[in-house]
């Protein structure tokens, strides 16, 4: 069906009906703005992302469904990086009359899985005729216990690095589908380029266990994101090329292209890892949490003087200084 048939007050109707208005809210769908009753003792996070037709995602590579269950799941990512719990989503899309009611209902559908998989209640959201690309822009709410907020400024000197997950994937997956290799032997690399697992559990977890002393999400790249951090905690790092986890069909992948594992794993974005830091005296209580299954999370460095910067230090013990290459938009978005 063609959109102008159903029209933009058409459009909510059908949105609403999917999502009816979920106990906890005051008001959702339906009025100028929805109303939530914050909890007293936490912080209200608020955050958001949007994925841009031919910018953030290519409707060659990934389904409207993919879409709309990675642009949920791309701003969990931003909850679980401050350790809190995600409770309601806006979404906000821009249209521009080449999609139809099935792409939206599909575009939908991707929504509704990542919100249930992450307990989001959708409240509302905005439609508007874009004269560019398509668009798809949540805005996500969360909670955190005050007490247990975990920011990017916290890391001490000494405190050691860990990831949650391997990294490079998602990179070598959207570049193994630009090339147009076949990819039906690196499930896991575009499956992680197109429906991201954003780590929320793993968040919240860490901060209610008082772990880490400071946390960001791996958006745009771990030389990139890591920066973020060191910068806002006012030191260096050192990173252990060598302890940086891989997935094996990264590395398949990366010698089939003749591109080095690690220029993913460090430049690549779109991990949605957690990267995080470990005060020496925790270090016991999280190794324990890793042993017993509870979390994933791997050592790849540690917190060092600002004036280090960012060493990546190779496997043979040599290092070098690493400037932040991952993702910038205004210097890589023009590339692609
Ligand atoms: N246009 C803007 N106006 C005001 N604040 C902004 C704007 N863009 C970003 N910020 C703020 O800058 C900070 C860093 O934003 P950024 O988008 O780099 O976050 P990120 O989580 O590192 O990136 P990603 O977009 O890859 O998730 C956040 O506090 C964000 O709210
Ligand atoms: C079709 C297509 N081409 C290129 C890319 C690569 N890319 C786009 S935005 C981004 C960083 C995260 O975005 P943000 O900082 O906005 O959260 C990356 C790595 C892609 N995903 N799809
Ligand atoms: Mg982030």
């Amino acid at each position: 069906m063609d959109l102008r048939q159903l029209g933009e007050f058409g459009l909510i109707d059908r949105i609403q009906k999917r999502f009816p208005p979920p106990a906890s809210t005051v008001l959702g769908i339906g009025d100028d703005a929805a109303a939530i009753l914050p909890s007293k003792k936490q912080h209200l996070l608020l955050t958001t992302d949007t994925l841009i037709e031919g910018v953030h995602f290519d409707p060659a590579f990934s389904t409207f469904q993919e879409v709309g269950y990675k642009s949920v799941m791309v701003n969990v990512s931003d909850i679980a990086a401050m350790g809190g719990t995600p409770r309601y989503i806006l979404i906000s899309l821009g249209l521009t009359g080449r999609q139809r009611v099935e792409a939206i209902d599909q575009l939908y559908k991707g929504i509704e899985r990542a919100s249930r998989e992450t307990g989001l209640d959708l409240i509302g959201g905005n439609i508007a005729f874009s004269t560019g690309p398509f668009f798809i822009s949540p805005t996500v709410v969360g909670e955190i216990p005050k007490k247990e907020m975990v920011t990017r400024a916290g890391a001490g000197e000494g405190d050691h690095l860990y990831v949650t997950g391997t990294l490079g994937d998602a990179a070598a997956g959207l570049a193994l589908l630009k090339k147009g290799i076949d990819t039906k032997l690196f499930g896991r690399l575009t499956r992680r380029y197109r429906a991201p697992q954003a780590r929320w559990r793993e968040g919240r977890l860490l901060a209610k266990a008082r772990i880490p002393s400071a946390m960001i999400d791996l958006s745009d790249g771990l030389s990139s994101d890591l920066s973020h951090l060191m910068e806002r905690s006012g030191l260096g790092a050192e990173i252990d090329a060598a302890e940086i986890p891989l997935s094996a069909p990264l590395q398949r992948a990366a010698l089939q292209m003749g591109v080095d594992s690690i220029e993913y794993a460090l430049n690549g974005g779109e991990d949605y890892e957690l990267l995080f830091s470990v005060p020496e005296r925790k270090l016991k209580k999280l190794e324990l949490m890793i042993k017993n299954g509870l979390i994933k999370a791997y050592r790849i460095g540690k917190m060092a003087p600002r004036r280090t910067g960012l060493m990546l230090i190779n496997p043979s013990g040599r290092r070098r200084a690493l400037a932040p290459g991952g993702w910038d938009h205004l210097k890589k978005g023009e590339k692609g």
